[in-house]
């Protein structure tokens, strides 16, 4: 996938990041390493969106730095760089965009190369075949011709994702980027993920609600509470039915499945207990 043949990390440290006068993130700290996949988590505003908005330069910071690090190189100020050399490090795929009207599949998976375009819209030799590529990889070289503005949620946040991957960016930032699939391309995408960064080194960002896809998926898990890094650190360390329960002011309980070794959370209800309990439901013939 990844054609550019260096990898790039991103850091950022201490990073205040308000809307008018009111700071939402307070000195937040993270890391994305080549070939590593960080999740973000954490309730409703804890700041997951902004932070990552930030990384990717589209949230201005109060304070703090944000770096670009090669893998064995001397690390650049992410916020000095141009635009177009930061978009062929970084690409954001965030949770909502206005959807384009009269425009192709293709036309806007075909945005992802803006980067390596220039503003005179410059030869991009490599661009036809990273576009076909990406659009191969989501599942969506079918739709290649059709309006985007008549497409399901879940084939537009392909298209989106399409794009992204068009930019061949080594650090990939995605904000819920499951929203809207049926359980095939949740799958696929959780798996292209992994491919990406286990196979290819793109260093990994990802929001997500979901505590035990976060726990499956990711090498860190980093968990926002008001703004602030409640905690940080491998699943089973960072998912603490303590912390959970106080971050999400939920009884929270988790356990590791046997046969997977992974963490499992649940979340407990009123009505949990009784629902667990209750005897399966018959269809009268
Ligand atoms: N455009 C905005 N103007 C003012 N405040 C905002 C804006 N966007 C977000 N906020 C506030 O910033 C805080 C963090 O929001 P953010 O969207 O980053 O949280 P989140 O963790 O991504 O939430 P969710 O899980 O609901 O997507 C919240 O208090 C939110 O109300």
């Amino acid at each position: 996938m990844i054609q550019q043949s260096e990898l790039f990390g991103l850091e950022a440290s201490d990073l205040v990041l308000r809307y008018g006068d009111k700071d939402v993130v307070h000195g937040a700290g993270l890391q994305l390493e080549p070939g590593r996949i960080v999740a973000l988590v954490g309730p409703n505003g804890s700041g997951k969106s902004t932070l990552l908005r930030a990384l990717a330069r589209l949230h201005e910071a109060s304070s703090g730095t944000i770096t670009v690090r090669p893998d064995d190189g001397e690390a650049a100020d992410a916020l000095m760089m141009k635009r177009s050399d930061f978009a062929r490090h970084v690409t954001l795929l965030s949770q909502s965009r206005p959807v384009p009207h009269g425009l192709s599949v293709r036309d806007v998976v075909e945005f992802g190369r803006h980067p390596y375009r220039g503003r005179w819209r410059a030869a991009d030799p490599q661009g036809p075949a990273a576009v076909d590529r990406a659009m191969g990889l989501t599942g969506i070289t079918d739709l290649a011709h059709r309006g985007v503005h008549e497409l399901s949620g879940g084939q537009l946040q392909r298209v989106w994702l399409a794009s992204c991957l068009a930019q061949d960016t080594s650090v990939l930032l995605l904000d819920e980027p499951t929203n809207h699939l049926d359980l095939r391309y949740k799958v696929e995408i959780f798996d292209l993920m992994y491919d990406l960064a286990r196979v290819h080194g793109v260093a990994i960002g990802v929001v997500l609600h979901d505590l035990d896809e976060a726990a499956a998926l990711a090498d860190h898990v980093v968990v926002l509470s008001e703004g602030r890094i409640a905690a940080a650190g491998p699943a089973h360390e960072a998912l603490d039915a303590g912390l959970l329960t106080t971050v999400y002011s939920i009884p929270i309980v988790t356990h590791t499945d046997p046969l997977t070794g992974r963490l499992r959370t649940r979340a407990v209800g009123r009505h949990s207990d009784s629902q667990t309990h209750q005897p399966e439901r018959t269809t009268r013939p």
